[in-house]
Order: structure tokens, then C-alpha cells, then sequence
């Protein structure tokens, strides 16, 4: 059998066979065009190893992992996924040493690490805390470790953002931890915090992680060159693309060169509203997609038992402590829990209602100065908290390790937050659990929400149907961006972004 049939499998365009299945020949990605008018300077070939592997092999992993890649070229070189590290290409400098502590490539990395590796724009949609961090982040590394590139000052070559600060630290420490060769190449800059460090840094960067304001405020004064860019990633693309930060995005591309720049977005969620813009800013991506149809509805991880309560808001309080004091006192140790609240004045509330009935709280939103936001997320990291209530700041991207539970106290504004607020448990093959307090208020998103729980084979509870089942085409144009139109805390302010 020919080694490409695996696209039997696949969603790929029918018209035309590709070159390398019209050859039989292994597929290879090189400075030449691509087939989708881009010149790259990446050359990836299988390796022979991965080459030998039987075409059922491939086949069977594709089913089971319910991959699907959609290419727009017909005529682009394709790739069989890395079934383990050692199908990965060569490289200098001990970029793979730390893969160890890892059984195998994550389905998403085994699926996007060759398109990577050969310059293709790229769309990695898969479920909270399956690894997709290393997945863009790898192959950034290794372009850094093969590139010859001059190292002029402040003109770094590949530039990761990220909508939240700790989440872009987090980004960096990954990197840091994994291209130890080329640390001090590699830096974050976020806002909240002093510029004089940053722009010391950017002098010797290649690879910088950042939040779109400060990035944007370092552009505009020249601290730093977007020019020389080559490796461009939004992370939580999605977040990236909504209506609070496209501007700022749409700034920051601009000077980057678009023929040699490769545009990389991954996300767990990918709602229609982004894609036309995403569209803007890519060449022909390939849009890889891991455990179901992109255009369904936002899909939860799952090995999260979810369960929503549905109650009168008045009752919240009296269940949030019932909840905590069983996972807080009748364990040999207290369960990491994360409780979610929407508005800031509201986390602020709840932090003190749980520090006032004895438990380790610590909190995180928006009003808290960074080294506090910094110290709170540690000291929850490290269990010396082990309750953390936070704001949406937290909804995404944070791999926390051991989060058994998470409780949301008020849903938030879109079902996609909701995905992504409980994905802060079960990573990483773990199973987790969460529990939604579900009001009359919150009725809008009850469709989306049966919808989620639905496709996850979870329960749906009779008193949250009876709210509808209807899913609204479009929920917000921001996520978190909009006070929520409910009278809930009149004190509460807006949830504001990341700078
Ligand atoms: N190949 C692998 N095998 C096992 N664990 C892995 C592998 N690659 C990464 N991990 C670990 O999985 C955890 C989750 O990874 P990561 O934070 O990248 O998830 P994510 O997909 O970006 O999640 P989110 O959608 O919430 O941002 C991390 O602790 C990471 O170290």
C-alpha cells in the first residue's frame, strides 16, 4: 500500500493527487515554493524510520486519535505524524533532551510538528491541556537552533503572544526549560512591570513571548524591530482574534514580512467569528484539528466530570463552603481547587468569605498588582494556597499541576470561557472534575452549555433544559470584554485585558 494513503482518512481537498503520491517518493519540504506561495527555508523530509512504519499503523492512529488535517494545496507536500520522539528530525543542541520525561508526541504534536518543521502556516485546534504549547514552541526552538541568522539587537525572529501575563511567563519558562542552549535568546515581556529590563533583553532576543499592549507599547517606541520576523504564533488564538485585541494584532503584524513569515495559531477552541480573520493574517494554512469537527460546538476535554447545579443566586455562597469543606476536610491532604468568578469585586468577595471560614486562599484578577498576581499564582502552584479564586485572567492557558476541582461560582460570558475555565483540570491525561452554578441569569448560554455537556457524555440536568436548548449565533464579540449585563454586584468592574 502507498505510503500517503493515510489521506483516505483525512479531510483533504479531492481534486488532485499531490507530487509526492504521484512519486510514491518520501514527502519533503524545501526552499522551494510550497504550494502555497510561500518561499520557506525549511527542509523536512519523514525520517526513514517513521518512513518504515506500515501504512495501518498511521491509519489506525489517525482513527483513534479522530485527527483531522485540512489542507487548502492540493499540490503541498504531506507528512505522516511522529509516532514517537525518535521520528523527530535531527538537531543540534539537546533540544529533545528534556522529551524524556514524556512516553510520546501528544496527538497535536505528533500532527503538527512535521507541517511546522516545514514552514506551513498552521491552525492546531485540540483539547485543554493536550500539549500544545510544546507543539508550536518545539519547532520554534529548532528554526532558532538551525537558523544562521545574524544576531542584530532588538530584531528578534519569532515572536509568541499570549493574552494573559502569566500565561506568556508560562510560554517562556516551557522554552527556557526546553532550549537551554539558546536561553538567553529567548525573553517575555509583559505590561504591569517596568520597560528599562525589557528593552535590555530585547537586545539579545531571537525569541520574544509577550502580551499584545506591551509588545504594541515597545513597537511604538522603537525599542523593538518586528521586521526579521519568520515564526509568528498566537496562542488562544481565538482570545488573540476577538474584538479587545484584533486591532492590537492587526499593529503588531504589520511590519512583519508576510512571504517569509509563518504564521502559527493554536487554540482549544475556534468559534466561526475568528476564522475570516485569521484568515487575514495566514498562507494558506493547514488546519489540523484533534477529536472532533471544528465547526461543531466548543469541546471540552473528556476526562472532566462536569456537573452543573442549577439554583437561585442566593444560595451560592451557603454551597460554595459546602463544597470546599469537603474537598478542604475530609482528605489527608486538601484538594487544589480553582473557583471562578466573573467580575473582579466579586473574586475579591468570595476570597474573603473563604479566608474567613479557615481554608488557604489565595486570589488573582486584574486589580492586584503584578508581583502579587505573580506571588498568589505560586503559592497555589506550590500548595501553600490551596484554594485560588480568580477572574477569567486565569481561564485559559495555565497548567497548573494537580487542580482536582474546579467550581465556577458565576458562568461567564461564553461557552468557550466555560471550556476553558474547567480545562484548568484533567490535564494531561488526568482526570478532573468541575462544578457550575448555573442561575436564570445566565439562560442565554443554557444551549451552548447542554450542547458542551451533551458532547462530552455528561449529564444534563432537567432543571437546565428547562431553560432552552436554543444556541444563540453570537454570544459577544469579546470574551470577557463586556460587563455583564446582570445586577448582580454594582461595585463590580469591567474585566479589562491583559497589557
Ligand atoms: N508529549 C507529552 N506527553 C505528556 N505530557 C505532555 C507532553 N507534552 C506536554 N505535556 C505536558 O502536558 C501539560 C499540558 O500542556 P500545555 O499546557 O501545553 O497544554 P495546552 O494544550 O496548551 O492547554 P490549554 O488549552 O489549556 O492552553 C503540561 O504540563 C506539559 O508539560
Amino acid at each position: 500500500m502507498g505510503k500517503r494513503s493515510h489521506h483516505d482518512s483525512i479531510e483533504q481537498p479531492s481534486k488532485k493527487k499531490s507530487k509526492s503520491e504521484k512519486s510514491e517518493k518520501p514527502a519533503k519540504a524545501s526552499k522551494d515554493k510550497q504550494g502555497n506561495g510561500k518561499e520557506t527555508t525549511a527542509d523536512y523530509s519523514d525520517a526513514s524510520a517513521l518512513s518504515n512504519i506500515p501504512q495501518s499503523e498511521i491509519d489506525s492512529f489517525l482513527t483513534e486519535n479522530v485527527i483531522k488535517i485540512a489542507d487548502p494545496s492540493p499540490d503541498a507536500p504531506q507528512f505522516r505524524p511522529l509516532l514517537s520522539f525518535d521520528h523527530l528530525p535531527e538537531c543540534d543542541a539537546g533540544l529533545y533532551a528534556q522529551l524524556k520525561a514524556f512516553p510520546a508526541p501528544t496527538p497535536i504534536q505528533s500532527t503538527t510538528w512535521p507541517l511546522l518543521f516545514a514552514g506551513r502556516d498552521v491552525i492546531g485546534i485540540a483539547e485543554t491541556g493536550s500539549g500544545k504549547t510544546l507543539g508550536f514552541g518545539l519547532p520554534c526552538l529548532k528554526k532558532l537552533i538551525d537558523s544562521k541568522s545574524s544576531k542584530k539587537p532588538c530584531q528578534p525572529r519569532a515572536v509568541i503572544i499570549s493574552p494573559t501575563r502569566e500565561l506568556a511567563m508560562q510560554i517562556y519558562d516551557q522554552l527556557v526549560k526546553f532550549g537551554t542552549h539558546e536561553k538567553t535568546r529567548v525573553t517575555c515581556i509583559y505590561g504591569g512591570v517596568g520597560k528599562d529590563e525589557q528593552r535590555r533583553a530585547l537586545q539579545k532576543a531571537a525569541i520574544v513571548v509577550a502580551t499584545p499592549g506591551r509588545l504594541k507599547d515597545l513597537q511604538n517606541d522603537g525599542s523593538i524591530d518586528l521586521g526579521k520576523v519568520n515564526y509568528l504564533v498566537l496562542d488562544e488564538a481565538d482570545r488573540m482574534l476577538d474584538k479587545g485585541f484584533e486591532q492590537d494584532i492587526k499593529d503588531i503584524v504589520k511590519p512583519m514580512p508576510v512571504s517569509r513569515r509563518q504564521t502559527v495559531m493554536f487554540t482549544a477552541t475556534w468559534p466561526r467569528s475568528v476564522r475570516d480573520l485569521a484568515a487575514t493574517f495566514m498562507q494558506t494554512p493547514v488546519t489540523v484539528t484533534i477529536g472532533g469537527d471544528p465547526s461543531a460546538d466548543p469541546r471540552a476535554n473528556t476526562r472532566i466530570k462536569q456537573v452543573v447545579e442549577v439554583m437561585d443566586g442566593r444560595e451560592k455562597e451557603g454551597r460554595l463552603v459546602q463544597l470546599l469543606s469537603k474537598s478542604q476536610r475530609g482528605h489527608q491532604s486538601p484538594e487544589k481547587v480553582l473557583v471562578f468568578c466573573l467580575y473582579k469585586k466579586e473574586a475579591m468577595r468570595i476570597e474573603n468569605l473563604i479566608r474567613n471560614k479557615g481554608f488557604k486562599v489565595a486570589g488573582i484578577h486584574g486589580d492586584l498588582n503584578q508581583s502579587d498576581r505573580f506571588r498568589n499564582l505560586d503559592a497555589f502552584k506550590k500548595g501553600n494556597a490551596t484554594i485560588l479564586v480568580a477572574t477569567d485572567v486565569a481561564a485559559r492557558g495555565l497548567d497548573i499541576p494537580n487542580v482536582k476541582l474546579v467550581i465556577n461560582v458565576t458562568f461567564p460570558l461564553t461557552v468557550e470561557d466555560y471550556v476553558h475555565r474547567i480545562g484548568r483540570t484533567g490535564r494531561a491525561g488526568a482526570d478532573g472534575h468541575a462544578i457550575t452554578m448555573f442561575t436564570e441569569t445566565d439562560k442565554a448560554l443554557s444551549g451552548g452549555l447542554i450542547n458542551v455537556l451533551k458532547a462530552a457524555k455528561q449529564d444534563v440536568p432537567e432543571s437546565l433544559l428547562k431553560f432552552g436548548t436554543t444556541v444563540k449565533k453570537k454570544q459577544h464579540d469579546a470574551y470577557g470584554a463586556f460587563f455583564k449585563d446582570v445586577d448582580m454586584d454594582k461595585t463590580a468592574t469591567k474585566i479589562t485585558f491583559d497589557d
